[in-house]
């Protein structure tokens, strides 16, 4: 006998349309993660999607040999801004592989480790604003590690400067914002008012960001340099299986996926900010480290491996802030056509043999089984053999196996840098000492309206 998935009682016709707020879906989820624990189901306009919240259950279903990415909802709707890129590509396109191996040796760890000066100095040029600002100052600190995280993802990978951590923002971040927000409040509208009311501001919002990407295509054509970057690997690196090399129209999408994905770094450190001044004791440590490790001298690569609290953080940030905040998973359909419902938890639940899941990550990176005091922030849990014995399950941040975050070493990497300067060279107060945390987004979410106040650190 298996157990019914529990679910929200709903309305008729309309299902559980009104337990999933579109404007903050993800803070819908974690509510009903919250209440209803390891898994659970909603009806949407006539589709069931299944939800998992716990670290067994999210393990199980990233096993590849039975499961595998569902490309379905908002994926599918941004798609109109990067068709079959890495991160959108249903599992049997080609394209995915041909991309994977011509993208995946620029952003390996080695290549990673070489992009540390271009990270590093970056970072120094936004800190230097920050120390300009005078006392009375009052900073979004994801407002300004966004415009950071767009400038070194277009120049660390692209090669070409934006100019942007000053003066108004990048057009691309709110282009970024609308088309993302649009794709995830698609999936919830009849699809005649998608293309009635909201289709032109989406159009538009795609066509900015495909002219952002192809403008570094014709900076590059006119700028040549032997940078080993992505974007050459993109435009000129056959796929060593298939001898294939990306279409101008594939570079685009593949160009556009990679600042898409990586604003979810910001979202992290934002949330690392909020917590490192709800817990001033891990500042006190992770300083006496990183003065220990770096002293006044040039921060380099060869610290990281060395500032293992501060790499502590930066992870159970990741786990406590979910900043991103689930991914989809379905059942592999098999060679026979096999239609059988499939068993979940040693067939404890069944779900049809097609069942769209997501792994909601706010649940699973706080599932009491695994960690205890879920809700407090132990960097020191994060750290050697204590992060070592985590089960996988719990540590799946980046997503999983085949489609698991490409850029998880940049990512990992450039916040590392941020979080180990703004540690030692700032001091940080909350604009409103009240403030109390609110989570908002779209692919990712980010803490929001919150402000600090910044000033060099007192020695
Ligand atoms: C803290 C920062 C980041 C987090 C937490 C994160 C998380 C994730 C997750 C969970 C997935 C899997 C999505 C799925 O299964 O549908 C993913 C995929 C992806 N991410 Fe990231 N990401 C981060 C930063 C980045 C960066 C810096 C880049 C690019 C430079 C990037 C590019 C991508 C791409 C292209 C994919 C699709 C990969 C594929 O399916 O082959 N992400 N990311």
């Amino acid at each position: 006998m298996t157990t019914p998935i529990p679910k929200p009682p709903g309305v008729p016709l309309l299902g559980n349309i009104f337990d999933v707020k579109p404007s903050n879906t993800w803070d819908s989820l974690r509510k009903l993660s919250e209440k209803y624990g390891e898994i659970f189901q909603i009806k949407v306009l006539g589709q069931t999607i299944v939800f998992v919240a716990s670290v067994a259950l999210a393990e199980e279903l990233c096993d590849e040999k039975r499961f595998r990415k569902y490309v379905g909802g908002p994926i599918v709707e941004i798609r109109a801004a990067v068709h079959d890129a890495l991160f959108t590509a249903y599992d049997d396109e080609p394209s995915w592989g041909i991309a994977h191996r011509i993208i995946f040796p620029t952003l390996r760890p080695d290549a990673v480790g070489a992009q540390f000066g271009e990270m590093r100095d970056l970072a120094t040029e936004l800190l230097n604003n920050w120390r300009g600002l005078g006392e009375q100052n009052k900073i979004s600190p994801v407002e300004q590690l966004n415009r950071l995280n767009l400038e070194s993802t277009t120049y660390v990978l692209f090669g070409k400067r934006l100019n942007g951590l000053n003066g108004p923002p990048h057009p691309m971040l709110q282009a970024m914002e609308d088309s993302t927000s649009e794709a995830m409040k698609r999936p919830t509208r009849p699809g005649f008012l998608n293309w009635l009311v909201y289709g032109r501001k989406f159009k538009s919002s795609i066509k900015l960001m495909r002219d952002y990407a192809a403008d570094l295509v014709k900076y590059r054509h006119e700028n040549p340099t032997d940078r080993q970057d992505a974007l050459a690997a993109m435009m000129n690196t056959p796929d060593p299986e298939t001898g294939k090399t990306l279409t101008d129209s594939e570079v685009i999408d593949e160009i556009l996926s990679m600042p898409i994905g990586s604003s979810t770094a910001p979202c992290l450190l934002g949330f690392a900010i909020y917590l490192l001044q709800k817990n001033p004791e891990t500042i006190v440590k992770a300083r006496e480290e990183l003065d220990r490790v770096i002293g006044d001298g040039e921060f380099e690569l060869q610290h990281l491996e060395q500032l293992e609290y501060v790499q502590g953080i930066m992870r159970e940030s990741l786990r406590l802030s979910s900043a991103a905040p689930g991914f989809n998973i379905e059942p592999r359909p098999t060679t026979e056509g096999d239609k059988s419902p499939v068993l979940l938890g040693g067939g404890k639940y069944q779900v049809a043999h097609n069942q769209a899941m997501i792994i909601v990550l706010h649940g699973v990176n706080r599932d009491p089984a695994v960690f205890e005091d879920p809700l407090e922030f132990k960097p020191e849990r994060m750290v050697g053999e204590a992060f070592e014995r985590l089960p996988a399950g719990a540590k799946k941040w980046f997503g999983n196996g085949k489609r698991v975050c490409i850029g998880r070493y940049y990512a990992l990497q450039w916040s590392f840098i941020l979080l180990a300067k703004m540690i030692k060279e700032f001091d940080f107060e909350l604009a409103d000492p009240e403030y109390k945390l609110e989570v908002d987004g779209w692919f990712n979410i980010r803490p929001i309206d919150f402000y600090v106040k910044v000033k060099p650190r007192a020695l």
